[in-house]
C-alpha cells in the first residue's frame, strides 16, 4: 500500500474547526477502508500572514506542490481587509489555485436524504435537486490584467482565451456524459465579448459530445431559474466570477452554505475545500457546520485517491448524521464536535 500525503491548510475563522472535523473523518475512512494516509498541516491565509508574513508562504507552496492532494478550510476575516492587496488571505487563495493549476472547480449541490425538511423547497422538489456547477477557477476577472485602484477609479479585466474555456468545458461535458446528459453553459454574451467567445467555444466543443444536450443561459436569468426550477439542471458550466456567485446561490437549495463541498482539478495536485468562507460570525463558537468540509474530504477520496467506495461511505454517514441532528444553521442543536461524532459513529457502524 503506498502512502498518500495530504497537505492540510486549515486557514482562518471556522476554517480550522471544519478542517479538523474533515481530517478526523478522513482518518476514520482510511482505517475502515485500509488506506495509508498522512495529513500534515501548513500555514495559509491570515494565519500564515501573522506567522510568516505572507498568506501563501514558500514552505506551504512547496508542500502543496509535492502533496497527493490538498485539503483547505477557509481563509480571510475583517482583520485583514485593510492589508495591502498582495498580502490579503484572498490573494493567497487565488495564488494557491493558480500554483496548483486547478482550473476546474466542481461544486455539487444536492439535497442529501435527510435534508429535505431543511430546504426552502417543497420536499418532493428538494429530493430531485442534483446539480454540478463546473466553475472555471484560474482565469477570468479574478486574475485578468490590467487591474488597479486609483483615487477616483478602479479597474479589472475579464479575459478568457479559447484554450482556457475549452479545457474546463471538456471537464463539464465529460461530467454531463457520466450524469444525466444535460449541460447548461452560463455567460453574459449579450453584453460581454468574453461571453461571446465562451458561447462559441462551448458550442463548437458540443459537436464532439453528441450525447450531451447543450443549453445556453445568461447569468441573470440563470440566477432566477436555479431557484425557480432547480431540478431542470444537471451540469452548469460557467466562468470564475459567475460560478462563485451561482454556487453560493445554489447553497440555498439544500438549506445552508455550510453543506456544499468542492473539488478543484487540473494539471497539479487537486484541491478540496468547502464552498463557504471563514464565517467570522461563527468562528470560535463551536457551531459551524462541518458538512461541506467533510464532503470535500469525501471528494478527495473519490477524485484524488480513486477510492470512490470510501467517498460514498462518507457521504452516506453524513446523510445519516444530518437526519439525526444537524448544526444550528439547519435548525438542529448539534455542535461541530457532536455532529462530527455522529458522522464517525455512522461510518464505523456501517463498516
Ligand atoms: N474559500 C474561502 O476561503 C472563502 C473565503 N471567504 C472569506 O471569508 C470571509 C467571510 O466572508 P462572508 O462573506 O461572510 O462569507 P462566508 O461564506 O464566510 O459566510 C456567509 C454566511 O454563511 C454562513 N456560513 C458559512 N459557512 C458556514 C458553515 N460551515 N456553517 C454554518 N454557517 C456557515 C456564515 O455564518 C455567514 O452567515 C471574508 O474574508 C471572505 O473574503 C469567502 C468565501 C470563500
Ligand atoms: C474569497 C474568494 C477568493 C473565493 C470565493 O469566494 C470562492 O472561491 O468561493
Ligand atoms: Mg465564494
Amino acid at each position: 500500500m503506498t502512502r498518500a500525503y495530504i497537505a492540510v491548510l486549515p486557514g482562518d475563522g471556522i476554517g480550522p474547526e471544519v478542517t479538523e472535523a474533515a481530517v478526523r473523518v478522513l482518518a476514520a475512512a482510511a482505517e475502515v477502508y485500509g488506506l495509508d494516509l498522512e495529513c500534515e498541516r501548513f500555514p495559509f491565509g491570515g494565519a500564515a500572514l501573522e506567522r510568516c508574513g505572507a498568506p501563501f508562504p514558500e514552505e506551504t507552496r512547496k508542500a502543496v506542490l509535492e502533496a497527493d492532494a490538498v485539503l483547505l478550510g477557509a481563509i480571510g476575516g475583517p482583520q485583514w481587509d485593510d492589508a495591502p492587496r498582495a498580502l490579503r488571505p484572498e490573494t493567497g487563495l487565488l495564488e494557491l489555485r493558480k500554483a496548483l493549476r486547478a482550473f476546474a472547480n466542481l461544486r455539487p449541490a444536492r439535497v442529501l436524504p435527510g435534508l429535505e425538511g431543511h430546504s426552502p423547497l417543497r420536499p418532493e422538489v428538494a429530493r430531485g435537486v442534483d446539480v454540478l456547477i463546473v466553475r472555471e477557477l484560474t482565469g477570468g476577472i479574478y486574475f485578468g490584467r490590467p487591474r488597479g485602484l486609483g483615487e477616483t477609479e478602479a479597474w479589472n479585466t475579464m479575459r478568457y482565451t479559447r484554450p482556457e474555456v475549452e479545457r474546463v468545458a471538456r471537464v463539464a461535458f465529460e461530467a454531463a456524459r457520466r450524469r444525466r446528459g444535460h449541460l447548461t453553459s452560463v455567460d453574459k454574451a449579450n453584453v460581454l465579448e468574453v461571453g461571446e467567445l465562451w458561447r462559441r467555444t462551448v458550442s463548437e466543443l458540443a459537436q464532439a459530445y453528441p450525447g450531451v444536450r447543450v443549453e445556453h443561459q445568461y447569468v441573470d436569468a440563470m440566477a432566477m431559474l436555479l431557484v425557480q426550477q432547480p431540478t431542470r439542471f444537471d451540469v452548469i458550466l460557467t466562468g470564475n466570477l459567475f460560478g462563485d456567485i451561482l454556487s453560493d446561490l445554489a447553497s440555498v437549495l439544500p438549506g445552508s452554505l455550510g453543506v456544499l463541498p468542492s473539488a478543484s482539478l487540473g494539471e497539479g495536485p487537486s484541491l478540496f475545500e468547502p464552498v463557504h468562507g471563514s464565517a467570522p460570525d461563527l468562528a470560535g463558537r463551536g457551531i459551524a457546520n462541518p458538512t461541506g468540509a467533510i464532503l470535500s474530504a469525501a471528494m478527495l477520496l473519490t477524485y484524488a485517491l480513486d477510492r470512490a467506495e470510501a467517498g460514498r461511505a462518507v457521504e452516506e454517514a453524513v446523510a445519516q448524521a444530518l437526519a439525526q441532528n444537524p448544526t444550528p444553521d439547519l435548525g438542529g442543536t448539534a455542535s461541530t464536535e457532536a455532529f462530527t461524532r455522529q458522522v464517525l459513529e455512522a461510518l464505523y457502524t456501517k463498516a
